[in-house]
């Protein structure tokens, strides 16, 4: 195979154009066969392959950087940069190959990423570097469609445009986000891409201007002055030609050769450029080029049907919300959905099917989402913002600053809550319990089944307060579901046992492993009370003092960063309260978790059930043994 001689992307340089398509049918041969075995971006990449061949053949990586934006369509270039047994064995498996460029991984992963939006703003920074150091390698941002909503992305092109850095940008558009792609830039990008109309309206903008007749000194200036005006409304690609950017497009984004030629003229450009490539996602696999967003991140899957290889499971946690959602929906129609970006990930696609005037999906937006929300449930609307947890941290500032302080009852359903899995620590949901507990006026809860989703949706509707509910990926513990609900006050937790020897007070998705934990421990002969927190803000102070007064070890488990979580609210109310009880706090640890199956990476820092019991009852004979 031609793709196994491909140490590094210099040896690309010996091909010839038919070599060159040859190793992108091997690749995609590759990249199938692998993400059909460990799941993976797969429609991302089968799209970028000529893209990344035609960019490592031209650029000279690692001296020249390139960044790819979100980092889910990198497959090829790790394939093309000394890492194709690994790719082969590891990808997006525990302690394996991360499924982002990262860092520590490969010199050419000059920047990490997992989140999206950000590669212009850091090439605008290997840029400056590069000038300040005075060499003269280039910089190259890839960017989809979609990422390209992401406002970020406009702050970078604005500052770069402004001051005339010497970076490429290259557009990979594919028309497509992981879901269809929204708003007006979108549609603009379709203008450039497909309509003839437009491409002749700038040849007969040509001729006309030609036309013009320039006769005095006011008449050239008015000339002069309609020129420019009709030539930023019609010239393709005014609109990045405004911010500074030269554009050369569209091109074919399977072309190897066309696109060569082109990289090899922007080389010679010493200023921003932006080279708009038209792609196919899942080009080359019928089943992704026919359902892009199934394939946009996929499971294990039988490559021959492309059926996904799981069995039938209970509802996943996002299918509750959204059923639940609908529901409430039908007997109140203030209730809005909105998402950024994550329509069919959260649900709200759903909801959209039921309500379509009712759902909004604003991009890949989470500020701008978090503070139209607060602008909905201030003119008496009730919005719901279906998020991933890590991906809220995009809006923090919006959540304090607009919703909070002002009030603002709006209901964040933050979905992929603690440890997602393979995407790894870009995704993990490792903080929100923590970011949204410092922040004042804040209700902040997580179920711990299917059922208490639902009624926590329906009372955090109720409360007419910011409210966070957060919940996990993947499917629930196998509850049944009501069309019912029953409300919950806030911060009132549940007392699911008593006991005197140690108490374990769990929130979220640790109470039914705290509670097959707790059976163990009593197993083996200690008295052992277990409670459903519920709530991270307003904490249950009665029940906790009822906690602290009847047991001797408090246990907290969660399922996010024990700095600032749950555990953290318990110790400062106790410190507050002058309770000197001693306080295990089991969650996750200062470090970013890595990559991995989430039993593997729940047994390795012992948040299983085993994992808590050798805590709990080692504390405990330590306790015993200190008499
Ligand atoms: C801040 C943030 N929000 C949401 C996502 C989830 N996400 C990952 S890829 C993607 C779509 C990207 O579309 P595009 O850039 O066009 O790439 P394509 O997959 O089409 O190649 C989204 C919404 C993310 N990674 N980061
Ligand atoms: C790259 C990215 O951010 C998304 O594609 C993410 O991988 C989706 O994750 P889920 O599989 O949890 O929806
Ligand atoms: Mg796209």
């Amino acid at each position: 195979m031609l793709l196994d001689s491909i140490q590094e992307p210099k040896d690309l340089r010996k091909l010839s154009a038919d070599q060159l398509n040859q190793l992108a049918g091997e690749i995609r041969e590759r990249i199938i066969r692998v993400t059909s075995v460990n799941g993976g971006h797969l429609a991302p990449n089968l799209g970028a392959v000529e893209l990344t061949l035609a960019l490592h053949s031209t650029f000279h990586a690692p001296d020249d950087k390139i960044i790819w934006d979100v980092g889910h369509q990198a497959y090829i270039h790790k394939l093309l940069t000394g890492r194709n047994d690994a790719f082969f064995d590891t990808l997006r498996t525990y302690q394996g190959m991360s499924g982002f460029p990262k860092r520590t991984e490969s010199p050419y992963d000059v920047f990490g990423t997992g989140h999206a939006s950000t590669s212009i703003s850091a090439a605008t920074g290997f840029a400056l570097a590069r000038d300040l150091r005075q060499e003269n390698n280039e910089v190259v941002a890839v960017i989809g469609d979609g990422a390209l909503t992401g406002g970020e992305v406009f702050e970078a092109m604005n500052y770069a445009g402004h001051m005339n850095l010497n970076m490429k940008v290259i557009l990979n558009d594919n028309d497509m986000s992981i879901d269809a792609n929204v708003g007006g830039l979108s549609d603009y990008l379709t203008r450039l891409r497909s309509d003839p109309g437009y491409q002749r309206a700038k040849e007969d903008l040509d001729a006309l201007l030609k036309k013009i007749p320039t006769v005095g000194p006011r008449m050239a200036d008015l000339a002069d002055r309609l020129k420019d005006g009709m030539k930023s409304m019609l010239v393709a690609g005014s609109f990045f030609e405004e911010l500074g950017f030269k554009y050369f497009g569209p091109i074919n984004g399977h072309d190897i050769q066309a696109m060569r030629q082109v990289f090899e003229n922007a080389k010679g450009l010493h200023r921003p450029v932006l080279i708009h490539v038209i792609t196919k996602k899942g080009k080359g696999y019928l089943p992704a080029e026919l359902n892009p967003d199934k394939f946009h991140g996929t499971g294990p899957f039988d490559v021959e049907t492309g059926q996904a290889k799981k069995g039938k499971k209970a509802a996943s946690y996002t299918d509750v919300f959204a059923k639940t959602l609908i529901k409430l929906g039908k007997e109140n129609d203030k209730i809005c959905a909105i998402t950024a970006a994550m329509g069919s990930g959260t649900g709200v696609a759903k909801f959209k099917a039921a309500f379509p005037n009712r759902a909004f999906d604003v991009g890949i937006a989470e500020g701008h989402a978090t503070t139209m929300a607060t602008a909905l449930a201030l003119d008496g609307m009730q919005p719901v913002l279906a998020l991933y947890s890590s991906f809220m941290q995009r809006g923090f500032d919006q959540l304090i600053h607009d919703c909070a302080l002002q009030e603002a009852p709006v209901v964040f359903a933050l979905d992929r809550a603690g440890l997602v899995g393979e995407d790894g620590p870009t995704h993990h949901g490792a903080f929100d319990l923590s970011y949204l507990r410092l922040v004042p006026n804040m209700t902040v809860m997580a179920p711990k089944d299917e059922r208490e989703l639902q009624n926590m949706l329906y009372s955090a509707l109720a409360y007419q307060k910011p409210t966070a509910i957060r919940y996990p990926r993947g499917q629930g513990v196998g509850v049944e579901t009501l069309d019912t609900f029953d409300y919950i006050a806030p911060g009132t937790g549940e007392v699911l046992a008593q006991g005197k020897d140690a108490c374990l007070v769990a929130i979220g998705s640790m109470v039914y492993p705290a509670a097959q934990a707790a059976e163990a421990l009593r197993e083996r002969g200690y008295d052992i009370g277990l409670v459903n927190a519920r709530f991270a803000k307003p904490l249950d102070e009665a029940l906790l003092a009822q906690v602290f007064a009847e047991t001797d070890l408090v246990v907290t488990l969660e399922e996010n960063a024990l700095t600032g979580g749950f555990g953290a609210a318990v110790a400062e109310w106790a410190a507050d309260t002058g309770l000197t009880n001693p306080l295990l706090r089991i969650g996750l640890p200062d470090h970013f978790v890595e990559a991995g199956n989430v039993s593997q990476l729940k047994k390795d820092l012992q948040l299983d059930p085993d994992g808590i019991f050798d805590q709990v009852a080692t504390t405990l004979k330590g306790r015993q043994a200190h008499g």
